[in-house]
C-alpha cells in the first residue's frame, strides 16, 4: 500500500495520529522535499520525532524514479510524506496514476494546507477563485501565464492566492554546461520580488487585470511561531521586507465583504489609505448597473 501523508504546515507534531501511527509501521518512509518545506521542522528533527529514517525524495527521484519509490509496495506499506496536504499541489496525482497502474493500493491522510490555512488572514476562502504559481523571472524568461488567470478572477470580483517558486537542488547553466553536479543554495521567492513581478507583467500586457494600486496581502510562515500577514497595496508590497520563507500573496478581488476589511485593518498601520485603495480599486471591472424595462400596466 502507498500512504501519502500531509504533514501540515510547521512543526513534526502537526503529522495527525492516524498519520503517524502509520509512518511508525511503513518499510520505507519518503519526504518529498521540493515543493515546500515544513516552518518549524526539518529531516532531522523528522527523523528524531518519528523514531526512524526518513529518505529525502527529490524532483528527480519522484518524477523519473518513481518506480524505486513504489518497489514492492504491492506486498510493503510506504509512505509519502508531503508538507501541507498531499492534494495542496498538483505534483503528486502523477505518483497515484503511476501507483494505480501497478495495481498498488493508494491511501490519502490529509492535512491543513497552504490552500486552506490562508484563510487566517481573514479573508473568505469561499472568495478566492484559481490559483496560481509565480515562477522566478531571469533576463530571458519571463512566463507570464498566471496573468490571465488574474484577470479571469478579477472580472468576476474574486480574490486570488498566488504560490511563490522554490528553487531547490538547482544548478547554475554553467555547472550544467559542464555536467558539474554542484548545486546552487535553495531560493525561495520573497513578496517583493512577487510584486515587483506582477508590476513588471502589468506594465507589459498592459491589459488593467490589476494596477500598483491593487489591495492585497502578503502571507508568511503560516502555521509557525513567526507566521505574519501585511496589507498595503501592490506597489507597498513591492518594498515590503517579508524576512525567513515561505510565503504566499494574495490579491484582493472585488467582492471584499466587510468583515474581511475589519480583519485587515490589524495588518495595516495606513487603515484609512488601505480603506480607500480598496474603494478605488473596486471600481475596476464593475459591472455595468442594470437596465430595468419600464413596466407597462393596463386595465
Ligand atoms: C506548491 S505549494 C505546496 C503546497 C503544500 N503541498 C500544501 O498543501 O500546503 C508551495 C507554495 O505554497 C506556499 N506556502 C506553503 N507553505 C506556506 C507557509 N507556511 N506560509 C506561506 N506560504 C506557504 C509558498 O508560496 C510555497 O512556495
Amino acid at each position: 500500500m502507498l500512504y501519502l501523508i500531509g504533514l501540515g504546515l510547521s512543526y513534526e507534531s502537526d503529522i495527525t495520529v492516524r498519520g503517524l501511527q502509520i509512518v511508525k509501521q511503513c518499510k520505507r518512509v519518503y519526504l518529498e522535499a521540493y515543493t515546500s518545506i515544513l516552518m518549524a521542522a526539518d529531516q532531522d528533527s523528522l527523523e528524531k520525532f518519528y523514531g526512524r529514517e526518513v529518505i529525502l525524495a527529490d524532483r528527480e527521484l519522484v518524477e523519473t524514479g518513481s518506480d524505486d519509490i513504489l518497489a514492492n509496495s504491492q506486498e510493503d506499506d510506504i509512505a509519502f510524506l508531503v508538507v501541507g496536504d498531499p492534494f495542496g499541489a498538483t505534483t503528486h496525482t502523477d505518483l497515484i496514476i503511476r501507483a494505480r497502474e501497478l495495481g498498488i493500493k493508494v491511501e490519502a491522510i490529509h492535512n491543513a494546507s497552504v490552500m486552506n490555512a490562508v484563510g487566517a488572514c481573514g479573508l473568505q476562502l469561499y472568495n478566492f477563485g484559481q490559483t496560481v504559481s509565480m515562477v522566478f523571472f531571469t533576463e530571458t524568461w519571463k512566463p507570464d501565464s498566471f496573468y490571465n488567470k488574474v484577470m479571469e478572477n478579477r472580472r468576476i470580483g474574486l480574490h486570488t492566492l498566488l504560490l511563490l517558486d522554490i528553487k531547490v537542488k538547482e544548478q547554475s547553466i554553467e555547472n550544467m554546461a559542464r555536467g558539474r553536479l554542484i548545486y546552487e543554495p535553495p531560493r525561495y521567492m520573497d513578496i517583493s520580488t512577487a510584486c515587483q513581478q506582477l508590476l513588471e507583467v502589468e506594465e507589459l500586457r498592459g491589459e488593467q487585470a490589476y494596477t500598483p494600486d491593487t489591495p492585497c496581502v502578503a502571507v508568511s510562515r503560516l502555521g509557525s511561531p513567526t507566521q505574519s500577514f501585511k496589507a498595503g497595496t501592490l506597489r507597498e508590497l513591492a518594498k515590503y521586507d517579508s524576512g525567513e520563507p515561505l510565503h504566499s500573496l494574495i490579491m484582493l478581488g472585488r467582492q471584499v465583504h466587510e468583515l474581511e476589511m475589519d480583519y485587515l485593518y490589524a495588518y495595516t498601520d495606513k487603515k484609512e489609505e488601505f480603506k480607500q485603495a480598496v474603494l478605488a480599486d473596486q471600481e475596476f471591472f464593475k459591472p455595468p448597473p442594470p437596465v430595468f424595462e419600464e413596466e407597462e400596466f393596463s386595465d
